[in-house]
C-alpha cells in the first residue's frame, strides 16, 4: 500500500524539506510515503476563499488515483493517538487500497472534499502551518508503522 500526502503548497523552506525527508527515508518499501504537492491557487483581489479552495480541490483531485482512500487533515478533525493511527494503518493494510492524506492551502480544504474523505483527523486542536503538518504527518506514520513491529522507537 502507498501513504499519498498530497499538500497544497510549494517551495517550502529547507527546514521542511529536511524534516520531512527524515521520516520518509525510514519507511519501508511496502509502505512509501509519496509527496503530491499542490500548487496553491493565487489569491487575488477577486477571488474568494471559497473559489480559491474549489480551484485547489480541481487540481488535488487531479493528482489523486482512482478509488484511493481520502483521509483530510483538519484542525477540526478526529483525535487519534498514535497507537489508534497504527490500528488504523494495519486495518486499511487489509484491502491495500492506497491511502491519501489531504493536506489543505492557506484556507483550508474545501468542504466538498471533506465531505468526500473516509476520516477526517487532527495533529492537535491548535491552527498549524501547512508545512509542519507534513512534516508532523510523515512522523506520526512512520511512528504508527514503527508500534506495528513492535520497534523501539515508540516507547510507552
Ligand atoms: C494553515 S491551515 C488552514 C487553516 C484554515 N483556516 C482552516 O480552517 O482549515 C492549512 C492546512 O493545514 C492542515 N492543518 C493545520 N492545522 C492542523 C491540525 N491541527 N491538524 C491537522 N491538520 C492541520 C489542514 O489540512 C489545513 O487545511
Amino acid at each position: 500500500m502507498q501513504l499519498i500526502i498530497a499538500a497544497v503548497g510549494h517551495k517550502m523552506p529547507a527546514w521542511i524539506e529536511t524534516g520531512y525527508a527524515e521520516y520518509v527515508k525510514r519507511m519501508p518499501p511496502e509502505l512509501k510515503i509519496v509527496l503530491k504537492e499542490i500548487k496553491p491557487v493565487e489569491r487575488s483581489g477577486s477571488k474568494t476563499a471559497a473559489t480559491a479552495m474549489a480551484l485547489e480541490r480541481e487540481r488535488i483531485e487531479a493528482a489523486l488515483p482512482k478509488s484511493v482512500r481520502i483521509i483530510a487533515l483538519d484542525e477540526r478533525g478526529k483525535d487519534l493517538t498514535s497507537v489508534g493511527l497504527s490500528q488504523q494503518l494495519e486495518a486499511w493494510q487489509q484491502d491495500g487500497r492506497d491511502t491519501a492524506f489531504l493536506i489543505g492551502g492557506a484556507d483550508g480544504l474545501d468542504p466538498a472534499l471533506k465531505a468526500r474523505a473516509e476520516g477526517l483527523i487532527r495533529i492537535s486542536s491548535m491552527t498549524l502551518p501547512h508545512g509542519m503538518v507534513r512534516v508532523m504527518l510523515a512522523e506520526q506514520l512512520y511512528r504508527a508503522w514503527t508500534i506495528t513491529q513492535n520497534h523501539p522507537y515508540h516507547r510507552v
